[in-house]
Formats: C-alpha cells, structure tokens, sequence
C-alpha cells in the first residue's frame, strides 16, 4: 500500500490507477495515516497512528516548537495530523524557493470545512484558494488599496501617530499598559481607509468589532475547532466553541454589513475609500472577470483589511516597547538619530534613508518577532518539489518565518536583540528577511505596515522614553504568545515625555 501511494503521487497516474480501485477505501485511508504519500525521503518525527504528530501541534509556543525540530530533522520535515500531512519550511532559501520562485505550484490555500465557514466559502483573499476568481478579487483589492493610500495614507497615519502621543502624554508618567492604545492607532488607520472613519478608545462600535474579529480569530485556532477538520464525525457532537464561533461570526457580518450600507447611502461613487472603490469596481454592466465578483468579496475584503491590519501592526509596537524596556540604550540612540537628523520636526517616510538606526531597529524586530510566525498555510497546487524533495499535490505547506529568522547558518547570534545587524556592514541579510511572506499570496498590506511601522515607532522613540513600571517589577516577558499573531504577555510600562 505504502509503495502504491507513492507511486500515485509521483504522478504515476496511469501506473497506480488499477491497483489502488481494487483496493477498499477504508484500507487506503488506513495507508494515508500510517505511511503518507510524500517522498519517503522527507524526515519527520514518528507519528502516532491516526493521531499522528497531533502533540507536536500542540505544543504551547508552536513557531519555537516547530524551530526546535529544524535542529532535528533538518529545513524541511513533515508532520501528520489526522488525514492532512504537513511539511514545515524553515529557512529563508528554501521558503523563497517556494513562496517565489515556485508561487504557482504553492499558491493555493488548504480547503477545510471550518475555514469555508470562516471566509463565507473561500470568498476571503486571506483563506480563499487560488483560481480565476480569487486572482481577480485580488488584484482589485490590490489597486483599490493602491489607489487609497497613493496620497491619502502618509496624513492618516501621521494624524493617527500625533493622537497616540497626546494620549500616552495624557497618562502623565503614570505606568499603563499600552497595547490597546496601539490597537486603537492600528485599526483606526484600516478603518479610515475602508470606510473613512477613525474612532476613539472609549467608543464602544468600534471596540465591539475588534473584539469579535479578535474571538473569532482565537476561537478558529482552538483545537476544538480545528478538530472538525481533521475528525468530520466530530461535527455530529455538541460543540460549544463552535457554536461560540458561529455566533460570532453572525455579529462580524451583521457589523460589517451596516458599515458598508452606510458607506453606500453615503456617496461611494467618489471612491475616496478602499470599500467605496471596490463597490465602484464589483460591480461593472458586463463583461470580464469582475462578473464574479459580488457584495460579499468586498465585505470579506474589509473584514481581511481589518484582520491583517490591526493585531499585526499594533503587535509588533507592543514588542518594540518591550525589547526596548530591557535595552534602554537602544531608545536613547534612536532619538539622537533622529535630533541630529531632524532638529525639530517630526519625521516623514521620506526621511526613512537619512535615518539607518531606527530602520534597524525595526527589521530586527520583524526578524525577532514576525508576528505572523507561521504565515498562513499554503497548500501545493500539483505535484511539484522543495529543496529536492517530492511534494504531492494538496500537501499542506507551512513556512515557518520564525524559524527562518533565528537559522543560526544565517544570522549571527539568531537570538539576540541586535538592530545594528541592519546596519552597513553588520552582517543582517535583508534577503532572508521574509515577515510579510512572498510570491502570490505576499502580504496585501506590506506597504502599509512599513509606512505605519515607521512613522509610529519614530514618533514614539521622538516624544517619549519608555521606563519599566517599577524598579521592582519584572521586566516583560520576551518570549511571548503564539497564536495566529505572536504576541507580548501584557506588561505596563511609563512613557516619560522628552524634553524637545
Ligand atoms: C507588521 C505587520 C504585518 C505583518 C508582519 C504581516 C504578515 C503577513 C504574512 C506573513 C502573511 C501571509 C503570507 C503568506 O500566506 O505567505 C500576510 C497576509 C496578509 N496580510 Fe499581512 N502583515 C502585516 C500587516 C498587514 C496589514 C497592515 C494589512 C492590511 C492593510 C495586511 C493584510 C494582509 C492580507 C489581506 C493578507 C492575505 C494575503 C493573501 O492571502 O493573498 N497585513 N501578512
């Protein structure tokens, strides 16, 4: 059985097609859980039967975990999980190879019954699969993003980077945790460029959504939930989380979709936002591949802005304050960077060349922390290879960027807070530097990130210094929680105005 299934996945149709429909189906479900059909020679752990390498996923902090392995069984290995085999990358090369340079044999997205749910059927550009349709949706989403934020998205980040300053001056040097101010910065800059309005923290429309879209994002990684992918016959039984998360998701549409009407009462056909192009464009008289896109491409598209917009940028702010807790040294030469650079004035994204420091400091944050650490999985197209190794089509593939930030073959003392590996000479290679992913499926918001990235960090490091909360209070945790986003355990901190 075992040779026959591998056989059947060389690609040998013709050779496997009699033998394996004389064999029964439960015995060939048997063959997938015990010998897999990927090339033989891919390592892995031993996994369990029918249970497979479930208590390797399991584990607490997965991208360590799966990083951890890379030191076993090398940068690519497979793991099984029910019916579903897994092959983890786990170096920069190896991942472009596949994210690049081979995109149209690794471009699509793993069918699961939960995650069609999730995305109303696979209309979501995050977990929609590669076709026509999905390309189409793409590329508009792309040039209404592109078409936003040309000239718009500098002064909506800049006036969001001035509040967040008046509102850490607020406190008063008192110790707070800052991470939902940084959510509020994040998602009011989506929410400015979907439907034109920002919000405050206290305002409660706003908080509601970000809450939904948090739980229905935690909910969907639980393993209750992912269960019902694997075990189908676990969908007859009760479920609380399940339920928890179908009603959820009713709220994220019923929030959405109100949004969207008042954007089309209001006069979309100005196309100012991102929502308000898309409306303009997804719903053309006639013709071409916009015929298949519908109302709830572009509601999807907003929840996908909203999701991948928020928790990532605002993420990665908390950690920079953090890491910077521990070395103070670093903030201080940051600001004079940007004193000596800038006298006075607030920076400009133009100004990100004439400023080496501060944009070290933050590529040594994406590479200590990608916050999206895992991607999103991909799933192999048709038949295709990595690194030499045969990859049957529907392999699941899932490039770990954490795991490709801290090889020890490429960065020098992978992990140590270091920004000035980015600078001239420092040895930090760009190149194998891949937090937003790559090929087909880069991050839709890269640009946006960067900008946001920047501008926030430097006008935080320009008006503030962050002091621990008390001399006696531990400093925060660096390891973090991994979930789909890997984030800081929460932690307090002072932001001490500077003296300008
Ligand atoms: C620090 C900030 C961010 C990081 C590190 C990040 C990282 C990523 C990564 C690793 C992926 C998966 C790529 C893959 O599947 O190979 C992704 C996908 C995506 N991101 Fe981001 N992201 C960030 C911010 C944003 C922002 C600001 C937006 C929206 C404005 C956004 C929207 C998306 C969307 C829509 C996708 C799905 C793309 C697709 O499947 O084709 N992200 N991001």
């Amino acid at each position: 059985l075992c040779r026959q299934t591998v056989r059947q996945s060389d690609g040998d149709a013709k050779a496997s097609k009699q033998p394996e429909a004389a064999v029964p189906k439960v015995l060939r479900s048997l063959s997938k859980h015990f010998c897999g059909t990927l090339s033989p020679s891919l390592p892995g752990p031993p996994s369990l039967p029918l249970l497979g390498n479930m208590f390797d996923l399991a584990q607490e902090h997965l991208p360590i975990h799966l990083t951890s392995l890379a030191l076993r069984y090398g940068n690519i290995y497979r793991l099984n999980y029910g019916n579903t085999t897994m092959v983890i990358l786990n170096n920069s090369e190896i991942i472009r190879e596949t994210l690049v340079k081979k995109w149209s044999d690794f471009a699509g997205r793993p069918h699961s019954y939960t995650g069609d749910i999730v995305s109303s059927g696979g209309r979501s550009i995050s977990l929609g699969d590669f076709s026509e349709e999905w390309k189409a949706h793409r590329r508009l989403a792309h040039s209404a993003l592109h078409r936003c934020t040309t000239d718009s998205l500098h002064p909506v980040i800049e006036n969001q980077a001035h509040h967040l300053c008046k509102v850490l001056r607020d406190y008063n040097g008192k110790a707070v945790d800052l991470s939902k101010d940084f959510t509020v910065a994040a998602s009011n800059v989506i929410t400015t460029l979907t439907f034109g309005k920002s919000y405050d923290k206290s305002s409660v429309e706003p908080q509601k959504l970000q809450d939904c879209l948090n739980e229905i994002v935690s909910l969907w990684g639980s393993p209750w939930i992912s269960a019902l992918d694997s075990f189908p016959l676990l969908r007859k039984l009760p479920n609380p989380p399940f339920t928890r998360l179908m009603k959820e998701l009713a709220r994220r549409d019923e929030l959405i979709g109100k949004l969207i009407e008042e954007l089309k009462k209001s006069d979309h056909r100005e196309g100012g936002t991102v929502t308000s192009s898309l409306l303009q464009s997804f719903k053309p008289p006639q013709g071409g591949d916009q015929m298949t896109l519908t109302d709830t491409h572009v509601h999807m598209t907003t929840v996908d802005l909203l999701i991948g917009g928020t928790e990532t940028t605002s993420a990665l702010l908390n950690w920079t304050v953090a890491f910077l807790l521990h070395r103070p040294e670093v903030q201080n030469k940051v600001y004079e960077e940007l004193c000596g650079v800038l006298d006075v004035r607030y920076p400009k994204y133009s100004d990100r060349h004439r400023l080496p420091y501060l944009c070290a400091l933050i590529n040594e944050m994406l590479r200590l922390r990608p916050v999206a650490p895992l991607a999103v999985p991909h799933r192999a197209i048709r038949n295709s290879s990595i690194a030499g190794h045969f990859i049957p089509k529907n392999t699941i593939i899932i490039p770990n960027l954490y795991g490709a930030h801290h090889d020890p073959k490429v960065w020098d003392d992978p992990y140590s807070f270091k920004p000035e590996r980015f600078l001239e000479g420092g040895g930090g290679s760009l190149r194998a530097l891949i937090p937003f992913g790559g090929g087909a499926r880069l991050c839709l918001g890269e640009a946006v990130a960067k900008m946001e990235l920047f501008l926030f960090t430097a006008y935080l490091l320009r008006d503030f210094q962050f002091l621990p909360a008390r001399n006696e209070e531990p400093l925060p945790d660096l390891q973090g929680v991994a979930s789909v986003v890997l984030k800081v355990k929460p932690y307090t901190v002072i932001a001490n105005p500077r003296e300008q």
